[in-house]
């Protein structure tokens, strides 16, 4: 029966590709048949095992010839620019008078993580792209008593490769088509071997069920991400930030991939992206330019630069073709979730699919974006221990944004750190998200790790990423705080009014939905259910609403509404961000503050046990 399922699998797999042929072929453009033939081949490659992607090793590169350079050595990928461009000049480099830049194929540099100061930020979601480790000589390294700079031995972990983005919607609908293929080809080759060598032992384990689920599946899928990148990719990022113990090791090692970063555009490709947005001048308003991507992320990917007044800057420049194939590239990877069997009914995935493609659609304005920051900037100007970086209007556009270049640690690598600051940092972090839902009513909804970059020196929490950010209306706003106030007091009938008033509930429930919906409430309201601090290193939160997950996605009648999707997104983020770090919060009181300055709108209704007390 299973090798039928996965036969069936297979054929679903190849027609994946044969629809994009048929549904492709008549506005074929010579360039987009290039792009035939070579995904024809890789695929087919693919299939065959030949190239289905392991991560590239790297070699050390060689020492800087320029490393008596300040800035050249730090990197030898920075181009400084002139004041006076030559004329003749590549076209590709823009104002150039280049004094290095790394021509190799693939950015290829190990680092250690001691080394690595002024990109430690580069760990973040999207992140990981280290530099060369070649100290300049105002660099500070690890230095002996004798003063003798003493190696660090390197530390390995994944670098970026480096791959043009497949820009027109024809190659990036043959990359998927090429990706379900070798997934249906994976999966039959591990129903083979199970065939022949039996099911691994499952013990609850989805990946020892699901031929789909191999490692070697999982990770032929990340490294299709990686190099489409765009919204299959950021769908990708946003389910990697998942409760660790909820998902199966092989797809957890392949998100854990997806999170390190995508793969980088060649110089080539980025220039074009650089003068078509911001004109062939754009680099006369600049000291230098560093080629080599301090992150990679699912739509575009930083680059360090110096403006002209000194100020170190971060560009943000987007990869050609994501804006525009969002529709396409999320219709591709409904397809593939769908030929797989994974989604559990009671998604309502179409309706989560609508939400995700108007969030991508907005994250790709960095113009919004640009403004979303501002916004931010006054609206924490005056909040202690929170930084938002100053948004340069002169070298951004709708698909380069420049903004002033900011360190510190993504939050989830502050494990190392003292408990006290891990719990002032998870104080802070949940101070912030109640602040941006009820006072603001507007909120920053990427809980990504990677835009929180804690300051040690300062104690302030840098903040970066503006792109998903969205305004609540007052009356939604409201009745969430009523609502997150009666799960704090386990008041259930105040749940399930404010619920059915959000349109969580349609007023038709089960009682075995009600009260699944309730329990799940109450364990939400948990840490904000008590004076003191909340302990987040000794909690379940995740694992006990997984389980009453099952039984509301049996039981649900409506899908949640629209403002939910990424508010449920950050609050969990907020919450697995203390787990993670392990943090001591006094949640109720965070949220008594709030409340107790909250002013309602017209219908100030009192909750049946809504009384507050501090
Ligand atoms: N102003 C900045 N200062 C320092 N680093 C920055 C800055 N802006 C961006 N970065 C680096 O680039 C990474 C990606 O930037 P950003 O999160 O804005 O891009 P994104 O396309 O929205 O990424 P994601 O796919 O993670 O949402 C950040 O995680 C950070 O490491």
């Amino acid at each position: 029966m299973a090798s039928f399922k996965d036969l069936n699998k297979l054929f679903n797999g190849l027609s994946l590709i044969a629809n994009e042929f048929v549904k492709r072929s008549s506005p074929a453009t010579t360039t987009d048949f290039e792009t035939l033939i070579k995904t024809a081949l890789l695929s087919a490659t693919n299939l065959s095992g030949l190239t289905k992607g392991k991560v590239r090793q790297f070699s050390k590169p060689p020492p800087s010839p320029n490393a008596a350079h300040p800035h050249a050595s730090a990197s030898n990928s920075v181009v400084f620019f002139t004041d006076n461009p030559s004329p003749e000049s590549d076209p590709q480099l823009p104002t150039p008078t280049p004094t290095t830049i790394t021509d190799n194929d693939d950015i290829a540099h190990f680092s250690s993580e001691a080394n690595h100061q002024e990109a430690s930020d580069g760990y973040a979601g999207a992140v990981a792209v280290e530099k060369p480790e070649f100290p300049s000589s105002t660099e500070t390294v690890n230095e002996g008593v004798s003063g003798e700079v003493a190696p660090v031995p390197p530390l390995r972990k994944r670098r970026p490769r480096e791959r043009r983005v497949p820009a027109t919607p024809f190659s990036r609908a043959l990359g998927f088509a090429g990706l379900g293929a070798g997934l249906a080809w994976g999966t039959l080759q591990e129903s083979a071997k199970r065939l022949a060598f039996g099911t691994p032992n499952s013990h609850g384990n989805q990946s020892a069920l699901s031929p789909f689920l191999s490692e070697k599946n999982a990770e032929r899928l990340a490294l299709a991400l990686c190099r489409m990148r765009g919204a299959a990719l950021k769908i990708g990022q946003m389910l990697s930030i998942q409760d660790e113990s909820l998902v199966p090791p092989p797809i957890l090692a392949a998100l854990e991939i997806v999170r390190q970063g995508a793969d980088v555009m060649p110089k080539s490709q980025l220039n074009q992206v650089l003068n078509s947005e911001l004109g062939p001048d754009w680099s006369s308003k600049l000291i230098s330019f560093d080629y080599e991507p301090i992150a990679a992320a699912s739509i575009g990917q930083v680059h360090q630069a110096v403006m002209k007044d000194g100020m170190k800057v971060a560009m943000k420049i987007q990869y050609p073709g994501v804006a525009d194939s969002i529709e396409s590239d999320i219709e591709n990877v409904k397809l593939l979730l769908n030929y797989t069997n994974l989604i559990p009914k009671g998604l309502y995935l179409d309706r989560a699919i609508k939400v995700a493609k108007e969030e991508l659609s907005r994250e790709c304005d960095y113009e919004l974006e640009a403004a979303n920051q501002k916004r931010f900037r006054d609206l924490l100007a005056n909040t202690d221990g929170f930084y938002v970086p100053i948004v340069v209007d002169d070298i951004s556009s709708k698909r380069v944004l420049t903004t002033e270049l900011v360190h510190g640690i993504p939050i989830d690598k502050v494990a190392l750190l003292d408990q006290e600051t891990r719990n002032y940092i998870g104080k802070k972090l949940l101070e912030l998200t109640l602040m941006e839902l009820f006072v603001f009513q507007f909120m920053q909804t990427d809980p990504n790790w990677g835009n929180f970059l804690f300051d040690e020196a300062t104690k302030t929490i840098n903040l970066i990423d503006f792109g998903a950010a969205r305004d609540y209306p007052k009356g939604f706003v409201d009745d969430y705080l009523r609502m997150v106030l009666a799960c704090a007091n386990g008041d259930s009938d105040g749940v399930i009014e404010m619920s059915r008033r959000l349109g969580f509930l349609t007023g038709m429930e089960s009682e075995v939905m009600l009260d699944a919906h309730v329990q799940a409430g109450f364990i939400v309201g948990l840490p904000f259910s008590r004076a003191g601090g909340f302990d987040f290193r000794s909690t379940n939160i995740t694992q006990s609403i997984s389980h009453l997950g099952a039984t509301m996605l049996k039981h649900r009648l409506t899908p949640p509404p629209d403002e939910a999707y990424s508010l449920h997104r950050k609050l969990s983020g907020a919450f697995l961000a203390c787990i993670k770090i392990g943090a001591v919060v006094p949640c109720r009181d965070l949220l008594l503050e709030v409340y107790k300055h909250h002013k309602f709108g017209e219908v100030n209704e009192i909750l049946s046990s809504g009384s507050v007390s501090a």
